[in-house]
């Protein structure tokens, strides 16, 4: 079932090992059929090394597993919730990568400063609050995570800022399908060492909104002109 499906997020889970943003199983990635409204998971704490496309699990979106061996990742519920609320987004990932996850360890919105930035996310990147007692120990944990994470994108459009950062844990990104969701993972580190670095520079740094607009639109926009045709 779902053959492709589960090979594309075998393979987007591989990459984030390609792409140094997880080390041993710290990471998960998805991706949902929006026909079927199935979504596929890499299982939890199987080592990368060892992964294949038979691993994946495939759930519902209220989380009952329709195939596979294995337990789905343990972040299987934020991934739902946030399918739930997100209709446009077909692929999320989730990570511990270490300067993304730094900015959500100090708590700070990371603020955008640079086109590299503005060429994949409009705007700051939102961390979340603090999650309350019952969120946390109320035996709804990681589907509170997605709560927290829905709440703070009340006024942001999620495909505009296809990321966040979940307060003393780590980021989560998103994208039409697995492989761009794992490519804005691999932005936001980057985007994260950088403001990290420009920032001990110049802890006063700024960034001109125009600019901002006129990266993100090249790329995003209704009349883009990036890349080819
Ligand atoms: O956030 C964490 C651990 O803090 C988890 O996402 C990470 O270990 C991956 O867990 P899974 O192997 O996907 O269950």
């Amino acid at each position: 079932m779902l053959e492709k499906l589960k090979q594309d997020v075998c393979k987007a889970n591989l990459d984030l090992v390609k792409y140094g943003l997880v080390i041993f199983t710290w990471g998960n990635v998805s991706a949902i059929d929006r026909e079927s409204g199935l979504v596929v998971i890499k299982p939890s704490g199987v080592e990368y090394d060892n992964m294949t496309d038979d691993q994946m699990v495939v759930l519902d979106l209220e989380g009952n597993i329709v195939e596979g061996n294995l337990r789905p990742s343990s972040d299987t519920p934020t991934h739902l919730e946030l399918y739930k609320a997100f209709p446009e987004i077909g692929g999320i990932v989730h990570t511990h990568s270490t300067y993304a996850t730094a900015w959500s360890q100090a708590g700070m919105d990371l603020p955008i400063v640079g086109t590299t930035h503005a060429d994949y996310f409009a705007g700051d990147i939102p961390c979340t609050r603090d999650m309350t007692e019952k969120e946390v120990t109320g035996g709804a944990y990681e589907k509170e995570t997605g709560t927290v994470i829905i709440e703070k994108f009340a006024e942001i459009n999620p495909m505009h800022i296809p990321g966040v950062l979940v307060k003393n844990h780590a980021p989560f990104t998103w994208g039409k399908d697995a492989h761009d969701a794992v490519h804005n993972s691999v932005v936001l580190e980057q985007i994260a060492k950088m403001a990290f670095v420009a920032q001990s520079v110049n802890p006063n740094m700024s960034m001109n909104p125009l600019l901002t607009t006129k990266h993100f639109e090249r790329k995003h926009g209704a009349n883009a002109y990036y890349g080819q045709k």
